[in-house]
C-alpha cells in the first residue's frame, strides 16, 4: 500500500483560510443540508448545525414537512424548505443558489425518495457531499455513480463502503477497490473509521485526530455538515474533506478529556467546534 499523507496541523495550515476581517454571510458560503424522514430530522439537525458552526454565512435545511418546526426550534440560524410530503423527501426543488449541499442524513430509503434522488443526481451541477441513506440508495443503482459530478465527496462508514465498492478480502484490497472506484467516477472518498482515510483519486490521506468518543449516534451527519460548509466556503473537494475530518477529530480530542468517551455524544462535536477553530490560529 503507498504511504498516506498525514492530515496534521501542518497539512492544514497549508491550505486553511482564517475568516476575513470584511468578510459577511453573504460571501461566507451558503451551504444547503437535504435530509432527514418521520423519526431521522434529528441527523438534519445535527448536520445543518455542524455547518454553520464550521463557518459558512448561511445555511438552510431541505427535509419533509414533519421536521418543519423541529428544526425551526432546534436551531434558529437555520433557514428551512419543505418538501411537499409529510414523512419523507419526494421532489428535491429549491429556488435558491447554495454554494454547497449535502445530502443524505437520515433521509431514508423510501421509493418516493429514491425517484427524487435520482432526478436530482440528474440535475446538480452544485458540489456536493453524499452521506448515509443517499450512499445506500446510490449503491443499490450502480449505473447512477456515472451522474456524480467530479469532485463529489462520499463520505462513507465500511458498512456503506461495502454497499458501495463490494466486499473485500483484506485491508489492501480495501484500498486498491476504493482506489479504482474513485478514479473510475473521479469522486473523493471519505473512508470513515478508526481512523479515517481520504481517497482522493491515487492520493491516499490518512487523519490523525479523532477517537472513540466519535462512536456515538450522529457523528456522521455532524461531519457531513462540517464538510458541505468547507465546500459552501469555497475550498476545493478534497480540502473540504481534509480540513473537516480533521476538526471533526479534534473535536472528540480536545472534549474527551472533560466528557470521557463514553458521556460524549454528537452534539458535543459541535460545541467543540470553537475550541478546535482556535487550536489553527
Ligand atoms: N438522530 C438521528 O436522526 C440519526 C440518524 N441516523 C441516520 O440513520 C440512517 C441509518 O444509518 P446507520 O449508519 O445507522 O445504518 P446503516 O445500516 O447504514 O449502518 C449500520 C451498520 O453499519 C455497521 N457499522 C457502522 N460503523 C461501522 C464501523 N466503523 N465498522 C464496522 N461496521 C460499522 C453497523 O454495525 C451496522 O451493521 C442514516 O440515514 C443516518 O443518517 C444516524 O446517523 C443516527 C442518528
Ligand atoms: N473508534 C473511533 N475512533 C475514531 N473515530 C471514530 C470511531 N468510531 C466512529 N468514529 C467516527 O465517527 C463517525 C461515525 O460516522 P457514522 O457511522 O456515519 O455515524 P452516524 O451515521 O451515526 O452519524 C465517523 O467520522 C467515524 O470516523
Ligand atoms: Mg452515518
Amino acid at each position: 500500500m503507498m504511504t498516506p499523507v498525514s492530515i496534521d496541523k501542518n497539512e492544514i495550515l497549508k491550505y486553511y483560510k482564517p475568516i476575513a476581517v470584511d468578510t459577511h454571510k453573504g460571501i461566507q458560503g451558503h451551504a444547503l443540508i437535504i435530509g432527514g424522514s418521520y423519526g431521522k430530522i434529528g441527523a438534519v439537525c445535527l448536520s445543518s448545525k455542524a455547518a454553520l458552526k464550521a463557518g459558512c454565512g448561511l445555511v438552510t435545511a431541505y427535509i419533509p414537512k414533519c421536521g418543519y418546526q423541529i428544526v425551526q426550534i432546534a436551531i434558529p440560524e437555520v433557514m428551512v424548505l419543505t418538501d411537499r410530503n409529510k414523512k419523507c423527501i419526494s421532489n428535491i426543488s429549491f429556488d435558491l443558489q447554495p454554494d454547497a449541499i449535502g445530502i443524505g442524513p437520515g433521509i431514508g430509503q423510501d421509493e418516493v425518495t429514491r425517484k427524487a434522488f435520482l432526478k436530482f443526481l440528474k440535475t446538480n451541477e452544485i458540489p456536493l457531499v453524499i452521506d448515509a441513506d443517499g450512499l445506500n440508495i446510490l449503491s443499490q443503482n450502480k449505473a447512477w455513480f456515472l451522474l456524480l459530478q467530479p469532485g463529489t465527496i462520499l463520505t462513507p462508514h465500511p458498512k456503506e463502503l461495502e454497499r458501495l465498492i463490494g466486499k473485500w478480502i483484506s485491508e489492501e484490497e480495501k484500498f486498491e477497490k476504493t482506489i479504482s472506484f474513485s478514479l473510475q467516477y473521479n469522486v473523493i472518498v471519505v473512508m470513515k473509521g478508526a481512523p479515517t482515510y481520504i481517497i482522493d483519486g491515487e492520493t491516499l490521506y490518512k487523519n490523525t485526530t479523532g477517537n472513540q468518543a466519535l462512536a456515538t449516534a450522529g457523528s456522521g451527519d455532524v461531519l457531513t455538515g462540517i464538510i458541505s460548509s468547507f465546500l459552501a466556503q469555497g475550498y476545493e473537494s478534497v480540502q473540504a474533506a481534509i480540513l473537516g475530518v480533521y476538526l471533526h477529530g479534534l473535536t472528540a480530542d480536545l472534549a474527551a478529556p472533560k466528557t470521557g468517551f463514553q458521556s460524549f455524544i454528537a452534539s458535543d462535536s459541535i460545541s467543540n467546534l470553537g475550541a478546535a477553530f482556535l487550536s489553527l490560529e
